[in-house]
């Protein structure tokens, strides 16, 4: 199959995802593909062709004024389809000749025109090794080639004969992920930090590399947001109740993805008549809308120092749950209230004589379950199958039901023993709607406790509570895993290596009139996320997001002691499994990141 490079250039950078979206789209599997950052010398070095040459100065300052992403494309005739896709080489002929075409719809004019492809077999083979130099090879700082890499002590490699035993199966699986891991992770910005380390020579070559490395690293943080917790359940089987209960105990946001949607309906935006007609059908909106709304809701709640973040009422279908985590963040873990329709159905009559909603009526209401059922329980499943779930028996009285949620959320929070005893003078929590902040002195008594013994024993110790990456399951199950149940949805687009459920092919959503300012951080993965593929107009460009804050240390939040809860209130915890994980980085936790190579 042949192969092309191509590179989605810094002008293009932020909406990278509607190109990828469009290469997947127009039947190009993605091999690898890298962010980085290049450096002059590296610029200059892959437009070697071009020195001389009265542009060149420009165009690499250019390609050096934000990062790039090099992906490696295969499909039959490569090379000529995607520059088929790219367009005409200035934008702005291209808006009128191809406007369809990639430089058309992202780009600027003939410099800032958004992609680069390789122009025959032997350039894509030049450049593809290039920005992806083969396993066992380093590049030639000189000439961009690869070459054997020398053997351990700076040896040169030996002669066949004298080569090591063959490898043990074990070994030579380690060997891959290692491979896997530096391509990925490493290369790219080694052999950047590598090539100007050449170029300018300096003194104190150690320090110079340290420098780079932390000024060019494309994995600057974990995850920029406030901890997240997905509140799902039927409607009406008590999502919105007990989140404010959470947000009172623990001072997290309560984000519902419902009220968003309303807001939305409110304000009379291009698409809220849409998101009502929807709503009042007990249809799920497609996802880059409700993600574009929850992420800007996130990050205000990030900002303003939540320790965590409720999302309640979504992800409401697998893929959505797949797009979130590319474009926002996982989630700890996902708090699922399980209750019967019958109860669901009376609750919701009795909520809908005063709730004054569009779809509180028994027409509407009837709808949602089947929806839910149908669409949204999966993801029950989904996130059942790694783990993350925390069942809840929520037919119970509203305190009963809290009991056991309480009981969660305080085993999911880790005591920062070496903290606490420096917290006698805590910071206020941060504000928030409806909580209630708790005395100084309360909290000044409290911290007084053992840090160290469960609320059961020792009361309401001071805590600061900070989520135990052991107890995120989810962590534990994005390990390579043999049993394959990263993506339960039957239809899925093999992106690369990974694949991607999609939302279109399960059941078709009305092509929406409005992009959602959907920003991917930069970890973000280069699987397409299937729900964008409403084409964005010209003049809606996805609105970058401000970049939020770093995240803040978790604010103070000291739950109430919770009475012990039944055993049939937490039906499934699985916290025995949860205990056990092993303490990964928290890198670990965030979406698998194709990184520089
Ligand atoms: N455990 C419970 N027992 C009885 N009624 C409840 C319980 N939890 C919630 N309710 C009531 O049921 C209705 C639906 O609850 P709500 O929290 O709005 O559900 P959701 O957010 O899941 O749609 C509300 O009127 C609420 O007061
Ligand atoms: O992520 C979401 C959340 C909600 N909705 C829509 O909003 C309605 C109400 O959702 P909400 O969570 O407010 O209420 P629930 O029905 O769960 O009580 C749903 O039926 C959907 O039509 C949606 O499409 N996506």
């Amino acid at each position: 199959m042949e192969q092309t490079l191509a590179l989605v250039k810094p002008d293009a950078f932020a909406r990278k995802d509607e190109v990828v979206l469009k290469v997947v789209s127009a039947g190009f599997t993605v091999e690898k593909s890298a962010e980085l950052q290049l450096t002059p010398a590296r610029a200059a070095q892959f437009y070697a062709e071009h020195a001389g040459k009265p542009f060149l100065d420009d165009l690499c300052n250019f390609m050096c004024s934000g990062r790039v992403l090099a992906m490696v494309l295969s499909k039959e005739g490569a090379i000529k389809a995607w520059r088929e896709l790219m367009g005409p080489t200035d934008s702005v002929a291209a808006r009128s000749t191809a406007p369809d075409s990639m430089r058309a719809l992202f780009g600027t004019d003939k410099q800032k025109n958004a992609c680069h492809g390789s122009d025959s077999p032997e350039a894509a083979a030049r450049e593809i090794a290039f920005f992806f130099p083969p396993s066992g090879e380093i590049p030639d700082l000189a000439t961009g080639a690869a070459q054997a890499a020398p053997m351990e002590g700076g040896a040169a490699a030996e002669p066949a004969a004298n080569a090591p035993p063959a490898r043990s199966e074990g070994q030579v699986r380690a060997a891959a992920l290692a491979k896997e891991y530096l391509e990925t992770k490493l290369t790219g910005t080694l052999t950047g930090a590598l090539a100007e380390l050449a170029k300018d020579t300096p003194a104190d070559p150690i320090a110079y590399l340290v420098d780079y490395l932390r000024k060019f690293n494309p994995h600057p943080q974990g995850s920029p947001y406030a901890k997240i917790v997905f509140v799902l359940g039927g409607p009406g089987s008590g999502k919105g109740t007990q989140s404010a209960n959470i947000v009172r105990d623990f001072g997290w946001t309560h984000v519902s993805a419902g009220d968003l949607l309303r807001d939305e309906v409110q304000s009379k935006s291009t698409q809220g008549k849409m998101i009502g007609d929807m709503i009042k059908n007990g249809q799920i909106v497609p996802g880059h809308i409700t993600i574009g709304l929850l992420k800007k809701a996130i990050v205000k709640a990030t900002d303003a120092g939540a320790p965590g973040v409720l999302v309640d009422g979504f992800p409401r279908k697998v893929d959505q749950a797949g797009m979130f985590e590319k474009m926002v963040a996982k989630a700890e873990f996902t708090l699922f209230f399980d209750c019967p329709e019958k109860v669901m159905e009376e609750r919701l009559l009795e909520r809908g004589k005063t709730s004054g909603r569009s779809d509180d009526n028994i027409k509407s209401i009837k709808k949602r379950f089947k929806t839910f059922v149908e669409q949204s329980m999966p993801v029950i499943d989904y996130y059942e199958a790694k783990g993350s779930v925390r069942r809840i028996n929520a037919t119970k009285p509203v305190d009963e039901v809290y009991r056991t949620i309480n009981a969660i959320f305080t085993e999911a929070m880790q005591v920062g023993n070496e903290k606490a005893a420096s917290l006698t003078a805590p910071a206020a929590p941060p504000a928030r709607a409806g909580s209630k902040p708790k005395p100084q002195a309360q909290l000044a008594e409290v911290a007084k406790m053992p840090s160290n013994k469960s609320e059961g024993e020792a009361g309401p110790a001071l805590t600061r509570h900070v989520f135990s990456t052991a107890l995120a399951p989810n962590v534990v199950a994005e390990q390579p895993s043999a049993e394959g149940q990263e993506m339960p949805a039957s239809a899925a687009v093999p992106v690369g290596s990974e694949t991607l459920p999609v939302e279109a092919a399960v059941a078709p959503e009305p092509a929406a009139p409005y992009v959602a300012p959907v920003v991917a951080p930069a970890e973000t993965s280069l699987e397409a996320p299937a729900e964008l593929s409403a084409e964005p107009a010209d003049d809606q460009a996805l609105d970058p997001e401000p970049e939020p804050k770093p995240k803040p240390e978790p604010a103070l939040a000291p739950p109430p002691p919770p009475p012990p809860a039944s055993d049939s209130d937490v039906l499934s915890p699985r916290s025995d499994q949860l205990q056990a994980a092993p303490e990964l980085p928290e890198d670990s936790a965030q979406s698998p990141t194709p990184m520089p190579a």
